[in-house]
């Protein structure tokens, strides 16, 4: 059968998965977690996945050539959620690690900052109000205003004190800003080596670190036109528009996504 010719973009979504199905074997699907495949709570500790979100990336894994989670949580909270699932690779920490056969590999030049991040959790603790919520992920700490949103300019002010202080990286997202060590990682880097030699990749993210993610299938199109890279927001009033501008596709919520796949599944598997 004729290969589908490659869309230019804007996408249809029959277009988008007409395309995959053909390339199915040489296709790469991206996930954030937070969401995007989990709806958003008060508490980090408290999320968990759509229900049928893991059965379906599963059989995703099983048609296509790779799927991976690419998140900022820790691959070790990552396991947690998806314990069951055998062929989803997963990059924590924005990939500065890598669960990799069977244990996380970490980004070495990050390693020597655990201790400053173990500080600067117990001086966030102590010097921020308690509504923020301070979380520790061993290479960074968030502090989170989700629950206390007037809060949010004050904690913006100290975030950015301690990271010009320390030499911290600094990263905002959804009612949160992170700190990070000096380590050139993100989740741009992630796809870029992640789709070095695929034929087409999809990336689906709902925040501002996500945006790096949609650039670098971008950027790859711009050095291989034959590549085909679709960017999907999942949208949310928190990031404004800028998500949903920089994609190529836009759904409403990690329900939605898992309606979404379970339709392109069948396609998939249809071809
Ligand atoms: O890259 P992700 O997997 O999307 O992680 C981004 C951040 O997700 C978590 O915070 C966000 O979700 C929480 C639970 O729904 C919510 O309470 C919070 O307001 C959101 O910012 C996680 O706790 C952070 O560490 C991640 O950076």
């Amino acid at each position: 059968m004729a290969e589908t010719p490659r869309p230019t973009h804007p996408l249809s979504v029959a277009e988008a998965w007409s395309v995959t199905a053909d390339r199915a074997a040489d296709t790469t699907f991206f996930f954030d977690f937070d969401g995007v495949l989990s709806p958003v709570t008060d508490d980090p500790e408290a999320s968990q996945p759509v229900a049928a979100v893991p059965g379906v990336l599963e059989q995703l894994a099983a048609s296509v050539r790779r799927v991976a989670i690419v998140s900022a949580r820790p691959v070790s909270f990552l396991r947690s959620r998806f314990a069951s699932l055998e062929r989803v690779d997963l990059y924590g920490l924005y990939g500065l690690e890598v669960w990799h056969e069977g244990e996380v590999v970490t980004e070495p030049a990050a390693l020597p900052w655990i201790p400053a991040m173990a500080d600067l959790t117990e001086r966030a603790r102590a010097e921020l109000p308690d509504a923020v919520l301070v979380e520790f992920k061993r290479l960074s700490v968030a502090l989170h205003w989700r629950t206390a949103p007037q809060l949010a300019p004050v904690v913006e002010r100290w975030g950015h004190e301690q990271a010009e202080r320390l030499g911290l990286k600094i990263q905002g997202g959804r009612m949160v800003v992170e700190l990070k060590p000096p380590v050139d990682q993100d989740k741009g880097m992630v796809i870029t080596e992640g789709v070095r030699d695929a034929g087409c990749a999809w990336y689906f993210g709902d925040d501002m670190s996500d945006i790096k993610a949609f650039d670098a299938l971008r950027a790859r199109e711009a050095v291989d036109p034959a590549f085909f890279g679709v960017a999907v927001a999942v949208a949310n009033p928190e990031t404004g528009a800028d998500v949903s501008n920089a994609a190529d596709l836009t759904l409403e919520s990690p329900d939605a996504v898992t309606a979404f796949l379970t339709d392109g599944l069948r396609r998939i598997q249809a071809q």
